[in-house]
């Protein structure tokens, strides 16, 4: 793809981004809705429809039921059923829908980022010291996987772009130990925010949730609110495991927000509501791209309207 031909604001490339997903939403729905008379069964199949692309059954259950409603009211063409999921998604997903705020009062405020290798932790915790450092924050930025040398040095790099300060340690060196380090330093520099990166291996291996634990407690005897938030980073193309995960890190390091990366690479983005109903955790960023451009706050409108391929328009729909 050219310069040219990338799509410029968040918008379009939210919905560039979720083109599987939309595409195949849209394609069902309207083979749905055209062809055949609107009655029972074609509600069935409606539900099977959004189970398919991630949904979760009881918001495709809400959605189906809505579009029963709605088609006593009004003729319903395909259109309008996208436009009642879409709406019925942003009713779910607005109360999830938060910006993450570092505690001001807390010095510094710790940010802990898990999630299992390669769901995009590294890009995350750059768009966090980018975020940050561009509303005047200091930041100090912890190597926490300290099993992958790569690892340590993409961070590194972010520290180096954002100005942050870097603390790393030795390969395999105790990742408790590191945060015990990076919290001291950042204290000394009176810096506004540490962020502590971790290591992903499965999230079903117990040695993983131990150190998570073990680094959790070490930051409780600086401050025992700290961490003061944790996300976790999930891979939106792991599907249903990504229920797992969030479950498997609730545990051990109490997450306290999400981010959903690579909604571009699934025709089942429905995932992200179907984790939000679920768990009712708040979702601060979604990812739609390799880059950190592509890592945006979420929306709930801006995302409901791009699950199913609809432009954003200045009004809501009405049914
Ligand atoms: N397509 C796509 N790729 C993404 C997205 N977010 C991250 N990536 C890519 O996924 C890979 C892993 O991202 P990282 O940010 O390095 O993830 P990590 O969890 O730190 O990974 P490890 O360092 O392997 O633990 C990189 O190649 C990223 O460019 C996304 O939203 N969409």
């Amino acid at each position: 793809m050219t310069d040219d031909a990338q799509p410029r604001d968040w918008f379009s490339r939210l919905r560039a981004g979720l083109a599987k997903t939309s595409n195949q939403l849209t394609r069902g729905i309207t083979e749905l809705f055209t062809k055949e008379k609107l009655d029972g069964a074609t509600l069935d199949e409606l539900e099977d429809l959004l189970i398919q692309a991630d949904l979760g059954v009881g918001v495709a259950e809400r959605i189906t039921a809505a579009v029963g409603r709605a088609r006593h009211e009004r003729a319903l063409d395909g259109a309008g059923v996208r436009a009642i999921v879409a709406q019925e998604v942003a009713k779910t997903l607005a109360p999830v829908a938060a910006p993450l705020d570092p505690p001001e009062s807390a010095r510094p405020a710790v940010i802990l980022v898990v999630g299992v290798n390669g769901s995009g932790k590294t890009t995350t915790i750059g768009k966090l010291a980018e975020t940050y450092r561009t509303a005047g924050m200091s930041i100090v930025l912890a190597a926490g996987d300290t099993f992958r040398a790569a690892a340590v040095e993409q961070l590194g790099v972010w520290a180096e772009r954002t100005g942050a300060t870097f603390v790393s340690k030795e390969t395999g060196a105790d990742a408790a130990a590191l945060a015990y380090e990076a919290f001291v330093k950042a204290r000394e520099q009176d810096a506004d925010l540490l962020i502590v990166d971790t290591a992903g291996r499965l999230q079903n291996k117990a040695g993983l949730m131990a150190e998570l634990e073990k680094i959790v407690r070490v930051l409780k005897k600086f401050d025992p609110d700290a961490p003061h938030a944790c996300m976790l980073v999930l891979d939106a193309t792991t599907g249903q495991n990504a229920l797992s995960q969030v479950e498997a890190f609730q545990r051990t390091a109490g997450v306290t927000g999400l981010v959903v990366t690579k909604l571009d690479g699934t025709a089942r983005g429905g995932i992200l509501v179907a984790v939000a109903e679920k768990y009712g955790l708040p979702v601060h960023f979604i990812g739609v791209g390799e880059g950190v451009d592509d890592l945006e706050p979420f929306d709930a409108d801006d995302f409901a309207r791009a699950l199913v391929g609809l432009p954003k328009t200045e009004k809501f729909w009405e049914f």
